[in-house]
């Protein structure tokens, strides 16, 4: 009783980072010292690196096809965004794909699909303690999205401080409603904190995904310019935030960003059974593999 009290009070992130070393037994694959991260880290769905010089680490997401967040996927991302926090010297992190044209297609839709419950809630638990990480890094986080970005791919972005994206034919938001099924309220609120609520209830009810411009017009995005600018203009945007002080910075951040991680915090384990309830509905099972045909068909 005594162990889970002091468990109570914990961050939820701080209790999955025991998770995952316990549970999952996960490691990532070191090239060089494991204590510090001046080497890079690589999964089979990520790298991070770090440049020494400017304290600026890389997150370059690889799974194919398309980025999508399965279990997996998002256990290193965990990983890999805990690691960059803890490494002192680390002051910003560039979020970005190494996959062309694609920043990520969200959640892994196979997870939600005829999914095993045990899977599912382990699944949605990592996703919400991602989001809580990224959501409230220390560091200064930037999207470089050289690709499209819908629902959980546009979360990861919309969770940045900053978002670069570029110009062309891709698309970016949350468009849950499209596929039958509804945004979570941290999805919801962390959209309403970044376009407003006027412009999320019209999106989110449409399932909108914005092309380039109408996203910068709206401020879904912050920077526009070339696929191939976009890590570098990141990279520029980064060195200008790096200059303000840095606890006054975080404590700012902190203070627009921690009621809303608060909200989720308190509603973890309810949020995770309304998500299992909901997910395997028969109505909802049947909207996704209808929309899972419909990836497939597309490719024909
Ligand atoms: C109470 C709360 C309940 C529920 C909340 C759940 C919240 C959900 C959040 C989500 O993120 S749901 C996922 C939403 N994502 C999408 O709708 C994107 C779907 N994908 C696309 O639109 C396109 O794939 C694309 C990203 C625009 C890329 O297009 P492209 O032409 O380059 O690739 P293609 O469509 O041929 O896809 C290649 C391959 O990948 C499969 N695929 C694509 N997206 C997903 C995905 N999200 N999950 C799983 N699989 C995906 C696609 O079917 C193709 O597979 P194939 O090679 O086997 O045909």
């Amino acid at each position: 009783m005594a162990v889970r009290t002091l468990l109570g009070l914990l961050r939820p992130w701080q209790q999955f980072r025991t998770t995952i070393i316990t549970l999952r037994g996960k490691t990532l694959v070191e090239h060089g010292c494991a204590r510090s991260m001046s080497t890079d880290t690589t999964t089979d769905n990520l790298t991070l690196s770090l440049d020494s010089k400017t304290g600026i680490a890389t997150l370059e997401m690889h799974r194919k096809p398309v980025n999508g967040l399965n279990l997996e996927m998002l256990t290193d991302l965990n990983i890999a965004l805990e690691k960059a926090e803890n490494e002192k010297s680390c002051k910003g992190l560039v979020l970005t794909s190494g996959l062309p044209k694609i920043f990520s297609a969200g959640l892994d839709i196979l997870e939600m699909y005829q999914p095993k419950p045990e899977r599912l809630a382990e699944f949605w638990r990592t996703l919400q303690n991602m989001w809580m990480r990224l959501y409230g890094s220390r560091l200064v986080t930037i999207a470089a999205i050289a690709g499209h970005s819908p629902a959980g791919g546009c979360l990861m972005a919309m969770s940045c401080d900053y978002r670069v994206m570029a110009t062309g034919k891709y698309a970016i938001g949350l468009n849950e409603t499209l596929l039958g099924i509804v945004a979570p309220f941290w999805f919801r609120d962390t959209m309403v904190n970044t376009i407003g609520h006027r412009e999320t209830e019209r999106a989110l009810q449409l399932g909108h995904l914005y092309g380039a411009d109408e996203a910068l017009k709206v401020g879904l995005v912050d920077h526009l310019c070339d696929q191939e600018e976009v890590v570098k203009a990141a990279t520029e945007e980064m060195s200008r935030w790096l200059k303000v002080n840095a606890v006054a910075r975080q404590l700012s951040k902190s203070a627009m960003r921690q009621a809303t991680i608060d909200k989720l915090v308190v509603r973890q384990e309810q949020d995770i059974e309304d998500f299992m309830t909901f997910v395997q509905r028969d109505a909802v099972q049947k909207a996704l593999g209808f929309y899972l045909q419909s990836l497939r068909e597309k490719r024909g």
